[in-house]
C-alpha cells in the first residue's frame, strides 16, 4: 500500500508502508544560537533589488492587476517584467523584506487568488548569513499548519466526507469519460451495460445539477443575495426558467459583488460585503451541486482512523532554531531557498504520538541546557546534532535515533555524548520508561536523512523492535518500512482481506448518500497473487486464508526480506518472486498450473499494490490476459494519478489492450492519514466478459 507525502508543496508519493514523515527536512541555515538580531534584519533590508520568479499565474491576471494586489497589501516600489499573457513574472522589489513578502503572500494565495501560483526568490541567500525572518506573531505555527495539517480546522466527519467526495469523483471521471474518449478516438465497441450506464448517469446528473441550481437561486433570492456570477453567466437559461414569475424572463440578472466560482471560492478582486461571503457559503453548503456523474459501483463512505491523533509511529525532526532563537527540535519551516529555515514547535502538530512529543521534549532539554555542542547548520557546514527520529509503536515498543556530525570531535568529546544519550533514554526516571531500542548515527556527509550504510550503531536496548498487524508481528529495524499509522493500517488489511476472500466487510457502512448495499462479489479464490508486493507484508498477512500465495515485485531487496520474513514465521504457502510484472507473471501462473495449485477453471484474486503513478500498461495487460484471474484488489495511494490503471482494466478488449476487461465493482476510501488530504482508495475489479477458453495469444503483439 503506498501513500503520498504529507502535505507538502511538492508532492512525490511515497509507500504507504514507508515513512510518512512530518518532517520536511529542507536545510536550516541558522548558526544556533544566535537569533536574528534588528541589525541582521536591517541588513536584509539595506540589499538592493532581489528579483522574485511568479510562476503559474492563472489567464488573465495582466499586469495591472498584479500591481493592484501589491498596493492592496502595500507591497510599493516593485517594478513588473515578463509577457502580459504568460503565467510568468519577474518582480524587481526593492529589497529583500518586500521580495520576501511577495513570496509569502503568493503561497497563501493572496496576490493572484490562484494557490497554485508560486514564488521563487531568484537571489541566492548570503552564505553563512542568519536567515531566520522575522516573522509576525504566529506566522511560523500557521506555516507548519497549512503545511503538515492542511485540514485541521475541519471536524474529523467532514475531513472523511471530503475524502469519500474525491474518490466518487475520481471514479466517474475514470469510467465515463475515459470509455467516451475510447469510442470517440478508436471507434471502439462500447459493451452495451457501459453504454446504458453512461445514458443514465447522464440524464440523472443534469436532473439532480437543475434541481441543486433551482434551490440554490431561490436560496439567493429569499436571502437578497446577488445571483453568483458564476449561475448568471453559467447557467442564463436556467435562471431565466427559474425566475419564472420573480423576473421577465428578458431582464439581466443582477451583476454580483461577489466573485463566486463553481467551486466555492470567493475571490476577492473587488470588494465584497462578507455577510453575502457566509451566506453564499451557507447556501452552499446546504444545496451542494451532485458530482458530475455517478461512480460505476458503490462507493462506502470514507472508513476512519480509530486515532484522529498522535497516530503517526515514525516521526524525523531537525535540530535547529525557533523564531524566537531558542535551540529546539521540530520541523523545518519554509524553503531555503526563501531564507525560511527555522524549526518550529511540534506541539502544533497533531499527529505526532505523545510519546515522541516526549521524547523530543527531553532531547531538546538536553541539547538546549546540557549539550557544550551546537546544532548543525546546513549553510556553514558546522555544529553537531542534526536529527532525532522516533519510532512509537502500538505495541509500546519504542526506538530513538540520534544522527550527529562527529567532524571536529574528539574521541572524548564523542564518548561524552555517547554516555549522556545513554543516560537520557535508558534509565528509568520518574514519569520516564526507557526507550526499546537506541541508536546513534555519525554523518559527516551532508544529508537529511539517516542515511542506508552501516553507520548506524546500536547504543542501548535491542537492536529491533515489535508491532504486531492484524494477528501477525513484525519486527521494526531502524530502516524498517512499515505503516505510520498501526491502527488505520490494521482496518486496511482487514477489509483487503475480506475482498480478497470474497466476503462483505464488517468495517463499511453498507449504506449512506446513495449507496444500496453492499457489492461484494461473493466469490472466493485459491490463490492470491500479491503483486507490487513490496516487503510481503499483504501476502504474509493473508497467508493462512489461501492455499498458495505468490507475491511479485521488481525490488530485489525487498523481495528477500518478504521471503526470510515468511520463512522467519514458518509461513510453507508463500513465495515471493523478484521480477516486473510484465515479464513474470505468465511464467509464475503456469508454474502453478504445472504443479497443480490452479487448473483451467481456478479462480485466482489479485491484490495489486503499486507506487503512486499507478503500474505500467503492459502490466495490466498482462494481468488481464491471464483468465485464471478473475478479480482484482487495485491499491491506490493517489488516486488521481493510479486512477488511469483502473480504466485500463476497464477498456474494452482491443488489439492494444487484450484480455477480457474488469469492471468496477465496490471501492473505498481507507483513511490512514486523518488531518491531511491523503486517503489509500481501494477498488475491486471483477472480470466482466466470458472467460476464454485458450489464451488469445494473437491479440499480444
Ligand atoms: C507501494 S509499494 C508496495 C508495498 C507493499 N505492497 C507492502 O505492503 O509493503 C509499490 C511496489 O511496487 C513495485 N513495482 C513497481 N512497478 C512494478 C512492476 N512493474 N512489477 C513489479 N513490481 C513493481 C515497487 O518495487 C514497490 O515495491
Amino acid at each position: 500500500m503506498s501513500v503520498p507525502p504529507s502535505n507538502l508543496p511538492i508532492t512525490e508519493p511515497v509507500p504507504v508502508s514507508q515513512e510518512v514523515s512530518p518532517v520536511v527536512t529542507t536545510p536550516v541555515s541558522s548558526d544556533i544560537p544566535n537569533a536574528p538580531t534588528p541589525e541582521d534584519d536591517a541588513d536584509q533590508g539595506s540589499d538592493t533589488h532581489t528579483k522574485v520568479l511568479l510562476q503559474n499565474l492563472p489567464k488573465n491576471f495582466n499586469n495591472v492587476k498584479l500591481m493592484e494586489a501589491l498596493k492592496k497589501h502595500r507591497i510599493r516600489g516593485v517594478k513588473v517584467t515578463g509577457s502580459e499573457s504568460g503565467s510568468i513574472r519577474t518582480l524587481v522589489c526593492p529589497d529583500k523584506n518586500t521580495a520576501y513578502k511577495v513570496v509569502r503572500l503568493t503561497h497563501r494565495g493572496r496576490i493572484s487568488n490562484a494557490k497554485q501560483a508560486k514564488a521563487l526568490i531568484l537571489a541566492k541567500p548570503s552564505q553563512g548569513k542568519q536567515q531566520v525572518k522575522n516573522d509576525e506573531e504566529g506566522e511560523v505555527e500557521e506555516r507548519i499548519v497549512d503545511q503538515k495539517m492542511p485540514l485541521p480546522v475541519k471536524p474529523y466527519e467532514e475531513q472523511l466526507k471530503d475524502k469519500h467526495r474525491v474518490l466518487s469523483k475520481l471514479m466517474s471521471e475514470m469510467t465515463i469519460f475515459g470509455l467516451k474518449r475510447e469510442a470517440e478516438l478508436n471507434k471502439c465497441n462500447i459493451p452495451d451495460w457501459a453504454m446504458d450506464n453512461i445514458q443514465q448517469m447522464e440524464s440523472n446528473f443534469e436532473i439532480l445539477r437543475k434541481e441543486a441550481l433551482r434551490q440554490r437561486y431561490q436560496a439567493y433570492q429569499e436571502q437578497n443575495i446577488p445571483i453568483p456570477r458564476y449561475m448568471s453567466q453559467k447557467y442564463p437559461e436556467l435562471l431565466s426558467e427559474f425566475a419564472g414569475s420573480h423576473l421577465p424572463a428578458n431582464q439581466a440578472l443582477p451583476e454580483s459583488a461577489t466573485m463566486e466560482t463553481e467551486s466555492g471560492a470567493i475571490t476577492a478582486e473587488i470588494p465584497y460585503d462578507p455577510v453575502w461571503k457566509e451566506k453564499c457559503q451557507a447556501i452552499r453548503a446546504q444545496y451542494p451541486l451532485p458530482p458530475r456523474i455517478n461512480p460505476p459501483c458503490p462507493v462506502f463512505p470514507t472508513v476512519a482512523s480509530p486515532v484522529h491523533t498522535g497516530f503517526h509511529n515514525k516521526s524525523e525532526f531537525t535540530f535547529g532554531v525557533t523564531r524566537f532563537g531558542d535551540i529546539s527540535i521540530g520541523f523545518n519551516v519554509g524553503s531555503f531557498g526563501n531564507g525560511l529555515t527555522q524549526v518550529s514547535d511540534i506541539a502544533h502538530c497533531v499527529r505526532v504520538s505523545p510519546r515522541a512529543v516526549q521524547l523530543v521534549q527531553k532531547m531538546r532539554n538536553y541539547v538546549r541546557n546540557v549539550s557544550p555542542h551546537p546544532v548543525y547548520n546546513r549553510c556553514k557546514k558546522s555544529g553537531v546534532w542534526r536529527l532525532f527520529v522516533t519510532r512509537t509503536q502500538a505495541s509500546g515498543e519504542d526506538m530513538v535515533i540520534v544522527q550527529y556530525n562527529p567532524t571536529n570531535l574528539s574521541d572524548e568529546e564523542q564518548q561524552a555524548i555517547r554516555d549522556d544519550l545513554k543516560r537520557l533514554f535508558s534509565t528509568p526516571v520518574e514519569g520516564f520508561a526507557p526507550v526499546t531500542s537506541l541508536y546513534i548515527q555519525e554523518t559527516p556527509d551532508r544529508t537529511d536523512e539517516i542515511p542506508q550504510n552501516n553507520s548506524l550503531v546500536l547504543l542501548d536496548g535491542a537492536p529491533l523492535i515489535h508491532e504486531t498487524l492484524l494477528d501477525t508481528q513484525f519486527q521494526i529495524s531502524p530502516h524498517s518500512i512499515f505503516p505510520v499509522n498501526t491502527l488505520g493500517a490494521e482496518r486496511f488489511y482487514s477489509i483487503v482481506r475480506d475482498w480478497a476472500m470474497g466476503k462483505p466487510s464488517p468495517l463499511l457502512t453498507p449504506t449512506t448518500e446513495g449507496i444500496a448495499d453492499s457489492a461484494s462479489s461473493n466469490e472466493s479464490s485459491d490463490v492470491l497473487l500479491d503483486l507490487c508486493c513490496g516487503r510481503g507484508t499483504i501476502g504474509i498477512l493473508m497467508a493462512k486464508y489461501f492455499r498458495q500465495v505468490v507475491g511479485i515485485d521488481v525490488d530485489p531487496q525487498a523481495v528477500e526480506e518478504a521471503n526470510s520474513i515468511a520463512t522467519a514465521k514458518g509461513i510453507t504457502n508463500a513465495k515471493f518472486i523478484a521480477g516486473p510484472i510484465e515479464k513474470i507473471l505468465n511464467t509464475q501462473l503456469q508454474q502453478l498450473k504445472a504443479d497443480g495449485v490452479i487448473t483451467d477453471s481456478s479462480s485466482v484474486v489479485a491484490v495489486l499494490d503499486p507506487p503512486g503513478k499507478g503500474v505500467n500498461t503492459k502490466a495490466v495487460c498482462t494481468i488481464r490476459w491471464n483468465r485464471n484471474i478473475n478479480r482484482v484488489i487495485f491499491v491506490a495511494s493517489d488516486f488521481a494519478r493510479s486512477h488511469k490503471s483502473v480504466g485500463m482494466f476497464c477498456k474494452p478488449r482491443s488489439m492494444s489492450v487484450p484480455g477480457f476487461p474488469f469492471r468496477c465493482v465496490q471501492a473505498v476510501p481507507v483513511d490512514l492519514f486523518p488531518h491531511t488530504k491523503n486517503c489509500v482508495f481501494l477498488v475491486e475489479l471483477v472480470r466482466s466478459g466470458p472467460k476464454a477458453k485458450t489464451p488469445d495469444t494473437s491479440m499480444l503483439q
